[in-house]
């Protein structure tokens, strides 16, 4: 192997109960929200196709024009508890939010810029009513931070001089500062999600990003830390010049998923997928016409997926400028949330079966349990299932229901499992019990 000063500083999965937690809520929500949301995509009266998080890059606006937006800053419908008690009714065990996002906007009150909630009309401390709000409700707070700070000075794209180091060096120190407040001031915060680590500016500082890693793991035990923060002494980033996953969860997932037959790699390491509604819009957009809109049903199938490959998935809202939520986001909450609450202990402490997946759907495993989640019955009304050599069906069993469900084996280690009598007309779970052939 290279010798690695800055390279993964564990191998295999963190077996530790609060990676064990992150695990266990397998789903998460994102929220999106900064004064990209005010102009909502559109700028000096064109509309612009791309994500709305990043349209001062689309529109060209030099910072100090993007950053008086904050005089508009005044979300007057903002209610933290209706926020979590949306979360809470969707199922979400945990919510990942734009404490800053690439614009450089705080949603807390930083002492270390101007560009912060408390500058604003607003003043408020939008995130520390959040992570109350989202803990009161027993949900997790996951904090994602752009280290690409656009209205920063010193922040630099590369580092080809005296000067750009110099100022590197204070934009580095800013960024450990805002760090050190977060983790300090919301001390229940258990994840850092980073983003906007792409650039050869933190590429050539691979030490910074795993000094980052061990100051926030020494300041709040436990957090767990995404791949993406991570650079090593080559700026190979999520995985070391070795092939080592760095940091404690793969974050390379982001509105993609891996192949259930290809990609059983992922399986080896945990990993957490983002996925957006709209085709790519994270921030709110006035207008999702632009775009296909995933369905619920769409949405769903992206949370089974992630989880039966061992994976999380966090699905993403981005509130309007006035603290709501538009409507197509209350629906689609609602409506996962019906399903989680039939079904969702296919779902909650769940894992990869390390079963051949079949067309009918996927298949998550928890224990000696292995659940049948079924997007597409077959016109045979027959469920195959293919065990492993040595694992044998006791018995099948319908969640939200508890019917039990005939299985005829048709051959070694192979079974048809009956459809149910009546169709559901939703996707539906079969629980099956197993045991090792003696
Ligand atoms: C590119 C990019 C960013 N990464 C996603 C998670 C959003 O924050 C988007 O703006």
């Amino acid at each position: 192997e290279i010798p690695l000063k800055y390279g993964a500083d564990r191998l295999g999965k963190r077996s530790d109960a609060a990676m064990q937690k992150f695990r266990d809520n397998r789903l998460g929500a994102f929220i999106h929200w900064g004064l990209y949301a005010i102009p909502g995509g559109e700028w000096n009266g064109k509309v612009y196709n791309g994500a709305a998080e990043w349209l001062k890059s689309w529109a060209k606006v030099p910072s100090d024009e993007w950053m008086k937006l904050m005089d508009q800053w005044n979300p007057q419908n903002f209610d933290a508890r209706a926020w979590a008690k949306m979360a809470r009714q969707m199922g979400v065990k945990y919510v990942k939010i734009t404490t800053k996002h690439h614009e450089g906007f705080c949603l807390w009150p930083s002492k270390y810029t101007k560009y912060t909630v408390t500058n604003t009309p607003y003043k408020r401390d939008i995130l520390g009513e959040l992570v109350k709000a989202y803990n009161d409700e027993g949900i997790d707070v996951h904090f994602y931070f752009s280290v690409m700070d656009w209205s920063h000075p010193d922040y630099r794209y590369d580092i080809k001089s005296k000067e750009d180091e110099e100022a590197f060096s204070r934009f580095l120190e800013f960024t450990d500062n805002q760090l050190k407040e977060l983790a300090t001031r919301y001390p229940t915060v258990k994840d850092f999600w980073f983003d906007g680590t792409w650039d050869a500016s933190i590429k050539k500082n691979g030490w910074w990003t795993a000094h980052v890693e061990k100051m926030l793991k020494d300041l709040v035990p436990g957090v767990t830390i995404n791949s993406r923060l991570r650079a090593d002494d080559y700026g190979k980033r999520h995985f070391d010049s070795n092939g080592h996953l760095m940091g404690d969860y793969e974050s390379g997932y982001e509105r993609r998923l891996p192949d259930p037959v290809k990609d059983l790699k992922v399986t080896r390491w945990d990993w957490e997928a983002c996925m957006t509604v709209p085709e790519n819009q994270w921030g709110y957009h006035k207008d999702w016409t632009l775009s296909y809109v995933k369905t619920p049903l769409e949405v769903l199938e992206r949370i089974v997926h992630a989880v039966s490959m061992g994976g999380n998935m966090v699905v993403n809202f981005g509130p309007q400028p006035d603290g709501d939520f538009r409507p197509e986001e209350k629906q689609l909450a609602e409506s996962i949330g019906r399903w989680m609450k039939k079904y969702g202990e296919c779902i909650y402490g769940c894992d990869y079966s390390g079963w051949e997946k079949q067309a009918w759907g996927y298949y998550t495993r928890k224990g000696k349990d292995v659940y049948m989640v079924v997007f597409n019955p077959p016109y045979s009304k027959h469920l195959v299932v293919k065990t492993p050599v040595g694992t044998e069906i006791v018995k099948a069993v319908t969640v939200n229901g508890g019917k039990d469900v005939k299985i005829t084996e048709t051959a070694r280690n192979e079974y048809n499992v009956d459809m149910p009598d009546k169709d559901p007309g939703e996707p539906f779970v079969i629980k099956l019990e197993t045991k090792e052939k003696t």
